[in-house]
């Protein structure tokens, strides 16, 4: 069977241990335009493993918004002219466009033949979000929301993530809570430290406990090598417990410990170890509920309830959907190369029919999954799944006449603002109204804030 680990030395022939130094993404390719190199800062950058992309054409790899018109890298090897600080996008494994700055060179033989490029790239998404709060906006990443309720989440993040506080955001499945936790790690000054995330759900309670806390060589049968765990992992950085909630009161009372004492033990070990990782805790349960019927631990979840942010399920701002839909439908284009223009309005007005249980995680789903149906222009309800269009029969939503209308409003208002840059006399007149009623719609859909 094949090895999956991954090799060593991102390369071979030249100098790893300094490619393997530098912060700047670097890759290499053959003349076939297969990647020959890929060093640790390209796959912290992309979020996609060494292994992954050894081998693969590096248009597969990246996503770039190069790829296709004009790639820095062809342009090198076709030239023989290097090409420096180019500013493009790319996706990464997550489906998010990181911005970077783009270089390049030849890689040439002893023959001063072309043999393959070398490009380098710099992540600017800090820098971006830099220049957004000094601009006095921040940069959420892919949060994006107009519903009021969300808008003193959004407000609040910066300030929560500026602190060390221990956080807990509570909201039902698919909800984002997983996002804001990531959005506050990007905001904290310790973002260049690892955020580590673990789903306490998932994972039994012996094995919760070597993950949290990781073991000592010889702790137990087959403990070979010692084993760092969670909290040691993201020393400095973020641990995130997501489904909290669904903890044992054992492990509970455990974590309780490393909480007041900021000390943990690795199985095994002689000696505690310090953590200084901020934790947000995360639920889908209510935890004062949980607390009630003695399976939470009050003490506990005054430890953690320092600051707490409710995420509203998407039922309660519908007005979100078609931001959403067409943030999602953005991202799959871009990632799966296609052009997919908007959904149809009938599609709309079923997805504010619905309720969607499985919140925003649903209808990303439900969007990726017209995408392989729909080749080209709107996403249709052909191209829904069966469960969403009968259930839709059946509850057969008549009140919801009124909230279609505003939510196929704000589409148009949203869509003329991106295709004018955000100028409202621009999208007024492509929207064919005065700009103040333009001005009054916006406020009266929550598009601005009052
Ligand atoms: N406001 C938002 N804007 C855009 N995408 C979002 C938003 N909120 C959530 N998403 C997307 O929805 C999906 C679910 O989000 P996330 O994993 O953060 O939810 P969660 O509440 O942590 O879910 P669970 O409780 O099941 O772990 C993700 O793919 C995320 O990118």
């Amino acid at each position: 069977m094949q090895s999956l680990k991954p090799p060593e030395k991102p390369c071979n022939g030249f100098n790893c241990d300094i490619l393997e130094s530098i912060s700047d993404g670097v890759f290499t390719v053959d003349d076939k335009w297969l990647i020959t190199s890929f060093n640790r800062a390209a796959e912290q950058i992309t979020g996609i493993s060494r292994n992954q992309a050894m081998g693969r054409p590096c248009w597969e790899v990246f996503h770039s918004s190069l790829c296709e018109s004009e790639c820095a890298l062809r342009y090198t090897m076709e030239s023989g002219k290097p090409v420096v600080g180019k500013t493009c996008y790319f996706v990464d494994s997550r489906g998010r466009r990181i911005t970077v700055s783009v270089s390049t060179s030849v890689l040439s033989n002893d023959q001063g033949e072309i043999t393959g490029g070398v490009e380098t790239f710099r992540d600017l998404s800090a820098l971006e979000s830099l220049r957004l709060q000094l601009k006095g906006g921040f940069d959420m990443g892919e949060l994006i929301s107009h519903s009021p309720a969300m808008q003193k989440v959004l407000e609040l993040t910066p300030a929560v993530a500026e602190t060390s506080s221990t956080v807990l955001i509570q909201g039902e499945t698919g909800t984002g809570k997983e996002l804001v936790a990531r959005a506050i790690h990007s905001l904290h000054r310790g973002r260049e430290a690892p955020f580590v995330a673990v789903n306490c759900a998932a994972l039994p309670d012996t094995l919760l406990e070597s993950e949290l806390f990781g073991y000592k060589a010889g702790a137990f049968t087959g403990a070979e090598k010692s084993k760092p765990g969670r909290f040691a992992q993201a020393r400095g950085g973020t641990l995130f417990l997501d489904e909290i909630g669904d903890m044992s009161l054992n492990m509970q009372t455990k974590l309780l410990r490393v909480l007041q004492d900021r000390s943990f033990e690795p199985l095994g070990a002689v000696q505690p170890e310090k953590t200084d990782a901020r934790i947000i805790a995360a639920s889908n349960k209510d935890l004062e509920q949980l607390v009630e019927m003695k399976a939470f631990r009050q003490d506990l979840f005054y430890r953690i309830n320092v600051v707490r942010i409710d995420l509203p399920p998407l039922r309660e701002r519908k007005e979100d959907i078609p931001f959403l839909v067409d943030q999602f439908i953005e991202r799959f284009n871009r990632l799966y190369n296609r052009e997919i223009t908007g959904v149809d309005p009938q599609v709309l007005s079923l997805f504010m029919a619905h309720d969607w249980p499985g919140n925003i995680r649903e209808l990303e789903n439900v969007i990726e999954r017209a995408f392989v149906l729909c080749r080209s222009g709107e996403i249709q309800r052909s191209h829904l799944p069966r469960e969403l269009i009968i259930r839709e029969r059946r509850e057969n939503a008549p009140t919801d006449l009124h909230t279609t209308k505003q939510a196929l409003e704000a589409a148009n208002i949203s869509r003329a603002l991106k295709q004018t840059q955000n100028s409202m006399t621009r999208a007024a007149r492509l929207l064919g109204m005065h700009r103040s009623t333009l001005y009054r719609k916006m406020k009266q859909l929550g598009l601005i804030k009052m």
